[in-house]
Formats: structure tokens, sequence, C-alpha cells
């Protein structure tokens, strides 16, 4: 079990590069993030892989399908033994009690069922080039709350919205945040950016850290700068 609020995501072309990085860290200093790239090079294996190295693992797959499908889904992950999953809040209230309730005959051991809001890589002009014509902030505040209201247990946000979150939707609310960039990082894709310290202040309950660290000359000595700060 780990203290660290640090999810690194683990985007790597090679399992080599990855189970590199994975060699120096421990359970203890941060968990893991498996997404898209890494899930379809290498598959549920990789997946068991790092959780039987006792790792708390974040499938970041970010399933938006109907519920039928969806629910499948989240069950397929509860069976990898996931610490965390997600599904889009823009699938609806519905397909969201359906995943819920997929996880409902694994008890204590169902991971933890979050739901992407507004994509941290996508400004208000983005949003509305895709029809919606509402600032990102407003965006997140509605989906998050229907997430809420569908019974899970917290959302994907950019950290910009975790002060405005926290204090709506409660203490207990997950709100994990990608798009966090330390203090001279490159922004890249990301959009709405945060630093680490500023997160976890604005709320935050966990940080999704990729690039900063995975693709430093020295990787292990930015993951534990970062959780210095935190600490
Ligand atoms: O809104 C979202 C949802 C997921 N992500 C994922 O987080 C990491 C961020 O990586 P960086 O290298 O730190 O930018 C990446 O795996 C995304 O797929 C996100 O960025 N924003």
């Amino acid at each position: 079990m780990t203290d660290s609020k640090v999810i690194v995501a683990l985007d790597y072309p090679t399992q080599e590069q990855a189970l590199a990085f994975v060699e120096q860290v421990t359970p203890e200093s941060c968990r893991l993030k498996i997404g898209k790239e890494m899930f379809t090079l290498f598959g549920p294996e990789f997946v068991k892989q790092l959780v039987a190295k006792g790792f708390d693992v974040f499938l970041d797959l970010k399933f938006h399908d109907i519920p039928n499908t969806v629910a499948k889904a989240v069950a397929a992950a509860a069976e990898l033994g996931v610490w965390m999953v997600n599904v889009h809040a823009s699938g609806g209230k519905v397909m969201m009690e359906a995943a819920k309730k997929a996880l409902e005959p694994y008890g204590d051991k169902a991971p933890k069922l979050i739901a992407v809001t507004v994509l941290t890589s996508m400004s208000a002009d983005d949003l509305r080039d895709t029809g919606i014509k509402v600032e990102p902030f407003e965006h997140v505040r509605r989906l998050a709350s229907l997430t809420q209201e569908a019974g899970l247990d917290g959302v994907v946000c950019s950290a910009r919205e975790s002060r405005m979150l926290r204090s709506r939707l409660g203490d207990e609310f997950l709100l994990v945040t990608p798009g966090i960039r330390p203090i001279g990082a490159d922004a890249g894709d990301q959009q709405r950016i945060m630093t680490p310290e500023k997160a976890i202040e604005q709320g935050s309950s966990y940080l999704v850290i990729g690039r900063p660290i995975t693709q430093a000359e020295q990787p292990l000595q930015v993951l534990e700068q970062i959780n210095h700060s935190l600490a």
C-alpha cells in the first residue's frame, strides 16, 4: 500500500522501458497507470504483472460505449485485480450506473470506478468545436455531478477544477488530475495544467504524471522531488 499521491502514467512503447522504470520504484513511492498505448501493445498480462509486483494499478482505458458493453468491460478490469478503472461521464448516467452495478459482485475487492469529465488537453475552443458551448469549468461541474449521482467514486478532471468540485461534491469524492506540470516542464499537448503542489492545495486526491517523470533524464529523481514537495 502506498501513501504517495502520484500516479505515474507508464506511456512507454516497450515493456523493457516500462519495466526499467518500474524496477526503480516501489508500491510505496507511486501508483502506476496503464493507458491505451501499453494496453494495446501488451494487453492484460502486462497489467497482471504490475499488480503481482504489489502496485496499485489504474487501468485508464476510458470506456465509452453502450451500458451493457461498458459493464462487461469494467468487470473484465476487476478480474485483473486493478485498483482503479474509468469510463467517460459523457456516456451518460445509465451507462455509469450499469458500470457501478457490474462491480457489485467484487465487494471490497472492486476497483475504484471514476469517470472522465473534460480531457485536460481540451481548451474552451476545443470544447466549443464539439458543440459544447460552455467553459470547461462548467461542463466539468455538470459531468462530475452526474457522476456522483450515478454512485461512482470520483472523476478525472483538471486540477483547475479541483477546488470547485471539492467544495460541491465533498471530501470523499476522488479528484484524479492529469495535466500536472512541475515548474519549467513542457506542457506538450496539455491545456489545463497546474503544478503538483498547487493541485494538492486545490483539493486533488491523486496526480497523474507522465512525461515530466518518464521522459526525464533521471525519472526516479523527479518522482522523489515531487513526492518530497507534497510531503
Ligand atoms: O483528461 C485526461 C485524461 C487522461 N490523461 C492521461 O494522463 C496521462 C498524462 O500524461 P502526461 O505525459 O503527464 O501529459 C496520459 O496517459 C493521458 O492519457 C490526460 O492526460 N488527461
